[in-house]
């Protein structure tokens, strides 16, 4: 796994505008290199202030929004177009005003879908589809196929929380499945459906990302040989590369010696 790098922004706003440029040209070398891209997108206010930012930029017609698979790393496990789903704040934030290929948007099944109420069901639904997309000889060595995700974002809460990995909960461990259910979340609503952390660490590229000073601990804590059952984002890490993409609130705990905010 990759070393983190920090890089620090002056507020939230400069830091959702400079990773909308930096996923612009992400996405852009993939597609460039491969004639394809791939990215995980998440909630959060930060996640979704990146996607208001580059669908707001010139720069996203460097995108061929035609040949991008965007995947999500959680989602809450409501009935499709509540305002509390990720996707629906994706899509009113960034997907609904680009030129995606639908059949190329993935969102996590919804609790009026194919699967209704039974988010492990629908869990096992993703995992599938994650399994189908996955490219032979480019997906990476783990235990399981998973697409080659170019980016996978990850907001993070004040208790260390990755997507819908949380402290001491069992979703932690999982180490089988691609997605799973999680139930009891600490962070309502209590149903959701996540990633496994094999997922999230066979991603070329990692950005966790991160404003405020209720973060600056579980940044801490990220930046730190933490155990990742009591601070998930320990474990949020890329195969290629790892950058944690901070505002300086939460870069306020940091050791001496981390760039100052730019
Ligand atoms: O579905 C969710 O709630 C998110 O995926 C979750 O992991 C979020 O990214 C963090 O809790 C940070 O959220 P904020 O940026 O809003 O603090």
């Amino acid at each position: 796994m990759s070393i983190p790098e920090v890089l620090l922004h002056r507020d939230q706003d400069v830091l959702a505008e400079a990773a909308a440029a930096r996923l612009v040209t992400r996405i852009a070398d993939a597609q460039a290199a491969r004639g394809t891209a791939s990215v995980v997108l998440t909630g959060g206010g930060v996640g979704t202030a990146v996607l208001a930012a580059l669908a707001r930029t010139g720069a996203r017609d460097a995108v061929d929004w035609g040949r991008l698979d965007v995947w999500w790393g959680d989602e809450r496990f409501l009935p499709s177009g509540d305002p509390e789903r990720n996707e629906t704040g994706a899509r009113e934030a960034l997907l609904d005003h680009v030129p995606v290929d639908p059949a190329r948007v993935h969102p996590m099944p919804a609790s009026d879908g194919p699967d209704g109420d039974d988010p492990e069901a629908a869990a096992a639904r993703y995992a599938d589809e994650l399994l189908f997309a996955a490219r032979p000889g480019e997906a990476p060595r783990s235990s399981f196929a998973v697409p080659s995700f170019d980016v996978l974002m990850l907001g993070v809460g004040p208790d260390a929380h990755v997507a819908s990995l949380f402290p001491g909960m069992p979703a932690l461990e999982e180490r089988h499945r691609a997605a799973v259910a999680v139930r009891n979340s600490p962070k309502p609503p209590p149903t959701r459906i996540t990633l496994t952390f094999p997922v999230l660490q066979a991603a070329r590229e990692v950005w966790v990302l991160s404003a405020g000073e209720s973060k600056a601990e579980a940044v801490r804590l990220g930046l730190s040989e933490a155990d990742p059952v009591k601070a998930p984002v320990a474990w949020a890490r890329g195969r290629e590369r790892t950058l944690f993409l901070l505002d300086g609130a939460a870069a306020s705990r940091l050791p001496a010696g981390a760039p100052s905010a730019s």
